[in-house]
C-alpha cells in the first residue's frame, strides 16, 4: 500500500514529505536534470537538519522529481553551471557559494539511515551525493558519472577518497579520469549501488527498505553509522563515534550518579558498579 506522504513547509527547489517515519527529500528542478543552485542546497539543508532533529524519523530518502517533459530522469546533474562564478555556486545576493561540502557532512554524519533512490543521471556533484548515501537504490535506467576534468571543477573531498574506498581505487581513478557514464547494471558490479529495480518500483523498492530498517534498534543503527564512518573520516569520524559511546554512557547509572553526587554536593559513590572484565 502506498505511503500517504504529508508534505512539510513549502520551498522553491526541494519537496519535503514525511510518513511512518521516514522523511522523502526530493530535489525539483526537473528541468536542469536537477542540478543544484546554492537555494536548493540550502533547502536540502534545512529538511535534512528538521529530518536529524525529528524523533519519529529512522530514515530519509533522497531523490530526484521527474521525468521531466522530455521523459527523461535525473536524480541529479551535480553543480548548476549557469550560475556559477569565479569562486562557487553564486546565490540570489551575489555571493559565491560551495554549500554542497556542508550538505554532503551533514548526510555522512545524521545519526540516521539516508538511502538515495537514483533514476536517471547522478552525475558530477549529483554523484557524489548519493555517494555519501548510505544505502543507494538505482532503478534500472540510472547513469552514474563524475565529469569534473571536463566542466573545470572536482570534489578532491568525499567524492574521491571515499568514492575509492567503496569501489576501489583503480576503479575510482577511472571514473575521474576518463569521465565515462556507467548503466546502473555496471554500478552494481562495481559495489556503487545496493540493488537496481524497475524504474516503476523505486519509490516502493526505498520505503520497503527504509520500513525493513525501522524495525531495527535505533541506538545499534546509530553506533553502527558511526563506526562504519570512523573507519574513514579521521578524527571527525572518532568524535562522531566517540560522541556515541558518551550518549550510552549518560543512559547509565553509573553515570547518572556522578551528576546527581554533583547536584547533591556530595562525593560520588560508584563503588556498586563493576570493573567489567
Ligand atoms: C546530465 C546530462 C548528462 C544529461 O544529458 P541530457 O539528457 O542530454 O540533457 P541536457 O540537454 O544536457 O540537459 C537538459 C537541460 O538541463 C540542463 N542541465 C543539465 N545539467 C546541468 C547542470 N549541471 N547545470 C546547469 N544546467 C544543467 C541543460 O543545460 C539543459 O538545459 P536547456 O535549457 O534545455 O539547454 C547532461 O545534462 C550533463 O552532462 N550535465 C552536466 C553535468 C555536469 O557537468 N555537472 C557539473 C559537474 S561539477 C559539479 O557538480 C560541482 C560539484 C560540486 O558542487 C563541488 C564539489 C567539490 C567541491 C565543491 C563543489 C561545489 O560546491 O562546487
Amino acid at each position: 500500500m502506498a505511503l500517504a506522504w504529508q508534505a512539510v513547509n513549502s520551498y522553491e527547489d526541494i519537496l519535503y514529505h514525511k510518513a511512518n517515519g521516514i522523511a522523502k527529500i526530493t530535489i525539483n528542478r526537473p528541468h536542469k536534470r536537477n542540478a543544484f543552485r546554492p537555494q536548493t542546497v540550502s533547502e536540502l539543508i534545512a529538511a535534512f537538519t528538521d529530518a536529524r532533529e525529528d524523533t519519529a524519523i529512522g530514515v530519509v530518502l533522497l531523490t530526484g522529481a521527474g521525468p521531466h517533459t522530455d521523459g527523461k530522469y535525473a536524480f541529479c546533474a551535480g553543480g548548476d553551471q549557469s550560475i556559477r562564478g569565479l569562486a562557487g555556486y553564486v546565490d540570489g545576493a551575489g555571493i559565491p557559494r560551495l554549500n554542497v561540502l556542508d550538505l554532503q557532512r551533514l548526510i555522512r554524519t545524521m545519526p540516521k539511515v539516508v538511502i538515495a533512490l537514483v533514476a536517471g543521471y547522478a552525475i558530477g556533484g549529483g554523484h557524489v551525493l548519493h555517494l555519501v548515501c548510505d544505502l543507494t537504490i538505482a532503478a534500472d535506467n540510472a547513469i552514474f558519472g563524475q565529469t569534473g576534468p571536463q566542466v573545470g571543477s572536482f570534489d578532491g573531498g568525499f567524492g574521491a577518497s571515499y568514492l575509492a574506498r567503496v569501489v576501489g581505487q583503480k576503479k575510482a581513478r577511472e571514473i575521474w579520469f576518463l569521465c565515462r557514464q556507467y548503466h546502473a547494471q555496471e554500478a552494481l558490479e562495481m559495489g556503487l549501488v545496493n540493488v537496481v529495480v524497475p524504474v516503476e518500483q523505486l519509490e516502493a523498492e526505498g520505503v520497503r527498505w527504509a520500513e525493513e530498517i525501522l524495525t531495527k534498534s535505533p541506538l545499534a543503527i546509530r553506533c553502527l553509522k558511526s563506526a562504519f564512518n570512523a573507519d574513514c573520516d579521521g578524527q571527525a569520524g572518532l568524535q562522531e563515534l566517540a560522541g556515541n559511546a558518551t550518549l550510552l554512557y549518560y543512559l547509565t547509572e553509573e553515570a547518572q550518579e556522578g551528576k546527581n553526587a554533583f547536584l547533591e554536593k556530595r562525593p560520588p559513590n560508584f563503588q556498586d558498579y563493576p570493573w567489567l572484565p
